[in-house]
């Protein structure tokens, strides 16, 4: 073990590398001292997840102007921030997989040699909270102290940061006690790079959203250690989330025999009073927090939310796969939530959110695209201008988001928080396709789960930089979250299943919500209305397990499909036609899509498994069979 003594003495000043060693070591405190010198903020602030630090911390960004009370009135202890116009989204150019080996990050994420990208951070780091506080914050993923949760320490010297991850984690002087008495934890630093104070001593003025123009997100795999600068963006800076519960959870979970994966929990409840716990992973804003408070419009019918975004899983002595939602509160996507859509969620943003990029209403309240089906006159846009309907442009950012605590979700599941976790029953894979996916498939078997989540593609959306609407490859919609190579993610996953239980093993679907007619209309209601493809899900694995003898499916070249009359659709108002396209497999543009897969597997060379490159060729002559 590195000790402080080990710290190479030449150095003038701690650089990023001292504070790397130190890390090492698992002395918080020193550690926490080597940040300071590193980047010589004003003074130092040990967080508690108190609400009288909570709501310190508050007034001090009231002031600076970050956050705006909304009317207690109509929305109490709520507030807007409204971000720096080029601090939306994640940056997926700017986010980087710095393992020794390059071909450990794999094809699909950035790479840079850990020692050049220490080097390049000292540069960016060094003095960059200048005038600042840094806040320490030690929070969990997952309950503290489970048997599937893990320790971290932020230190930030974003207020914003330290509220949100107060309601994202569980923040707590528990987890410091942990941490001071030797369990392990992630070191995340963060900085949003906008020193007070000059190298030259020159104060200058805040600003109400202060971040850099140059940003990195890297994450060094080996050391656990997380590294963000110039961004102060949900994404990108609470580094709980996706940092640390995706892209080094994933990479924990691949040496420790788990998964990190981007997925919702929730439990489903049949008329019958039978419950069925379901993981589902969709690429970023493609739906998961509205399946996840979904609420159904079959009679008889309960969907409860366990968790809208990321799931831990693990398998667990009686052979089951078990799974935690680490988080504890969500960063839910605004636009397009409204009580027609998501009822459970405008009810859980009645209080105590915060709201980031949306507009405001002249009474003092928020308001974005969907959220009523007619716009207000007058609105505050989300870059503070004046605006109404005619302007032609979105009044809230297409990535406006809220931060809400999930106990306040009126949906929440009873022992959602549950520290040894659900078991799970199914798992479904999808994307946002306008054409050939269906609306549902069950896998025929583990493999080809697999296969079905390495070959997830999606349209791209607002929820990171980019083109919108452009198609892509989002392989368990873990593309920009994956910390190692996704080609041995494809394996570890094929490793789990073998792990479990054969008659204990989840049935795996795949979904696509977002299918559309010749007119460019979605085909399918989607949100409440698919509480019906949930049920016929559920009688499948009903099916699977002897409880049912009815048939329920028909194969066909991409898996099962709802037999006629399975799904369903009683009482709903699809125009002619609808169902048959919404489930039509057409063998042509399939072969075009399994083209596109080998292509995208030759990206990885010899690291695809040997049953993913079985599953492709399968797939080609059963489409060549259907033709
Ligand atoms: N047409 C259609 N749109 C949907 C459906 N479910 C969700 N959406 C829309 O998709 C967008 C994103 O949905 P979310 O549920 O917030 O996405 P998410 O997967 O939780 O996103 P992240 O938080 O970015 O990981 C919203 O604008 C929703 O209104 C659906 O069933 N049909
Ligand atoms: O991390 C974020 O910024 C929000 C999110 O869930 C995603 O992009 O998938
Ligand atoms: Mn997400």
């Amino acid at each position: 073990m590195t000790t402080l003594a080990d710290r190479p003495t030449t150095a003038a000043r701690t650089t990023l590398a001292d504070v790397t060693h130190i890390a090492a070591t698992g002395d918080v405190h020193a550690w926490v001292e080597a940040v300071a010198a590193l980047t010589e903020p004003a003074d130092v602030v040990w967080c508690d997840g108190s609400d009288e630090q909570r709501r310190a911390l508050v007034a001090r960004m009231v002031d600076a102007g970050t956050l705006l009370p909304l009317d207690p009135a109509l929305r109490p202890g709520s507030y807007l921030a409204r971000s720096d116009p080029a601090d939306v989204a994640r940056v997926e150019a700017r986010t980087f997989i710095c393992s020794r080996d390059r071909a450990d990050a794999g094809p699909t994420n950035n790479w840079v040699e850990p020692d050049a990208m220490r080097r390049e951070l000292d540069t960016v780091f060094a003095g960059s909270m200048r005038g600042r506080t840094m806040y320490v914050v030690p929070f969990s993923m997952g309950p503290v102290g489970g048997p599937l949760s893990q320790l971290g320490v932020e230190v930030t010297d974003s207020p914003y940061v330290v509220v949100s991850m107060g309601v994202m984690t569980r923040v707590s002087r528990v987890v410091l006690d942990l941490v001071e008495s030797g369990a392990p934890w992630v070191p995340a630093v963060h900085s949003v790079g906008a020193p007070l104070v000059d190298a030259a001593g020159e104060r200058r003025p805040d600003v109400a959203w202060p971040c850099n123009e140059t940003k990195y997100v890297s994450h060094f795999p080996e050391t656990r250690e997380i590294w963000s600068f110039g961004s102060g963006y949900g994404g990108n800076a609470l580094l709980g989330k996706k940092c640390f519960a995706l892209r080094i959870a994933s990479v924990m979970g691949r040496d420790e025999g788990w998964l990190a994966e981007h997925m919702l929990l929730i439990r489903v409840t049949s008329p019958q009073g039978r419950r069925y716990h379901l993981a589902a992973a969709f690429p970023s804003a493609c739906g998961k927090t509205n399946l996840a408070m979904l609420q159904p419009t079959l009679p008889g019918w309960r969907v409860e939310t366990i968790g809208d975004d990321i799931a831990w899983l693990r398998p667990g002595p009686d052979g089951t796969l078990r799974a935690i939602n680490p988080e504890a509160g969500f960063f839910g996507v605004a636009p397009g939530t409204g009580v027609t859509t998501n009822p459970a969620a405008i009810a859980t943003l009645a209080r105590d959110t915060i709201f980031t990029n949306v507009a405001l209403t002249p009474e003092g309240d928020v308001w974005w695209e969907g959220l009523t089906p007619e716009p207000p006159a007058h609105l505050t846009d989300w870059t503070g201008l004046p605006w109404t309907p005619a302007d032609g442009r979105p009044a809230a950012h297409p990535n406006s988001r809220f931060t809400v605590a999930a106990a306040q979700c009126p949906t929440i599941a009873d022992g959602w928080d549950d520290p040894e976790g659900v078991p799970l029953d199914a798992i479904v894979f999808g994307g946002r396709r306008a054409t050939n996916v269906p609306l549902v498939a069950q896998a025929q078997g583990w493999e080809h789960g697999v296969f079905m989540g390495a070959t997830i593609s999606s349209e791209r959306t607002a929820a990171a930089e980019g083109l919108v609407g452009e198609l892509r490859r989002d392989p368990f919609a873990m593309l920009p979250f994956c910390g190692y190579d996704m080609a041995d993610h494809w394996a570890h996953w094929l490793r789990v299943g073998a792990a479990l239980d054969p008659d204990k093993r989840p049935l795996v679907f795949g979904v696509n919500w977002f299918r559309k007619d010749d007119e460019g209309r979605f085909l399918w209601p989607g949100f409440g209305e698919n509480a019906r493809v949930l049920a016929w899900m559920v009688d499948q694995l009903d099916r699977a397990r002897g409880l049912r003898t009815d048939a329920g499916a028909v194969v066909s070249p991409v898996g099962l499909l709802p037999a006629a009359g399975a799904l369903d659709v009683d009482g709903l108002d699809l125009p002619e036609g609808a169902l048959e396209q919404l489930l039509d497999v057409d063998p042509d543009s399939w072969l075009r899509e399994a083209d596109l897969t080998e292509e995208f597997f030759a990206t990885f060379g010899d690291r695809v498994p040997a049953a993913l490159r079985a599953r492709l060729a399968h797939l080609r002559e059963a489409l060549e069979r259907s033709r």
